[in-house]
């Protein structure tokens, strides 16, 4: 399905957080949100997965406006894991990772075979299947990011929407993350503060400074040496993967600073 923020304006007591943002994300397509802290990613994420109302300026799912659409319907088309999921009960994994379905279920409906075995391969597609019976609130930072991306999966959305994903994860928990990422199925919308993860993850790139789109293109048209110093305050090399071709970039310490 396609995303598209049509001139999206969010503004609360009098102060305007996200102004005036237009993006598209085609079918399948991973799109990475970057910015400097309190650039509005968080905001404008909340704005599609329903957290917050726009101001001003729709949220598009295959042109169809979101706020058109009932709780059940958009928790069917868009899920979400953010910094504000919690789960606050001690569910064991397994029920945490199940509890991605609930949009789809009526009442007290069981999971079906299907269901089931959607659970337990996305527990292992997240290296999770290990802690299948531990309580949630007993993981470590980095497990329980892993849990709550498998149970945004299991809900099998059009769209999803990751504020900082590999936040907590170690390195390899980190790649193995976006390269699911890659080829998944629903059109993606990351928050990332890794900027050479998302120009190794995304197809395109938006920049927001300020709650305002400043840059947005490939991972190499948007990161340039210019946009890092001039959005992120940071000198950057920019140079080639050599593997892959990706931008990525190469900072330094700041000598007596
Ligand atoms: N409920 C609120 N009340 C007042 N200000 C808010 C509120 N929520 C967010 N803000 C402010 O809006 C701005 C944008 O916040 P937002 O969380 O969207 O930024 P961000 O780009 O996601 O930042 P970070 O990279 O630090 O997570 C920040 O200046 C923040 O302090």
């Amino acid at each position: 399905m396609e995303l598209t923020l049509d001139r999206v304006t969010f503004s609360l007591d009098g102060k305007t957080l996200v102004r005036d943002l237009s993006l598209q994300a085609r079918s399948g397509q991973v799109i990475g949100l970057v910015g400097p802290n309190g650039s509005g990613k968080s905001t404008a994420l909340r704005c599609v997965y329903r957290a917050l109302k726009p101001t001003c300026g729709t949220v598009l799912v295959d042109r169809l406006d979101l706020a058109s659409l009932t709780l059940r319907e958009s928790a069917r088309a868009v899920a979400a894991m953010t910094q504000d999921s919690t789960v606050e009960l001690d569910f064991t994994v397994e029920e945490v990772v199940a509890l991605g379905r609930a949009p789809h279920l009526r009442g007290n409906q069981n999971l079906s075979a299907r269901e089931r075995d959607l659970v337990t391969g996305t527990m292992a597609r997240l290296d999770i299947c290990h802690l299948a019976r531990r309580g949630i609130l007993t993981l470590s930072g980095g497990e329980r990011q892993r849990v709550l991306v498998a149970r945004a999966l299991v809900q099998e959305p059009k769209i999803l929407v990751l504020d900082e994903p590999t936040n907590h994860l170690d390195v390899r928990h980190q790649i193995e993350l976006l390269s699911l990422l890659r080829g998944l199925g629903p059109t993606v919308l990351v928050v990332l503060h890794d900027l050479n993860l998302a120009a190794a993850a995304c197809d395109r790139l938006a920049v927001l400074s300020h709650g305002r789109l400043v840059a947005s293109g490939t991972p190499e048209e948007a990161l340039t040496a210019e946009l890092l110093r001039e959005v992120f305050g940071v000198r950057a090399d920019v140079v080639r993967h050599p593997r892959t071709g990706d931008p990525q970039l190469l900072y330094a310490l700041i000598p007596h600073l």
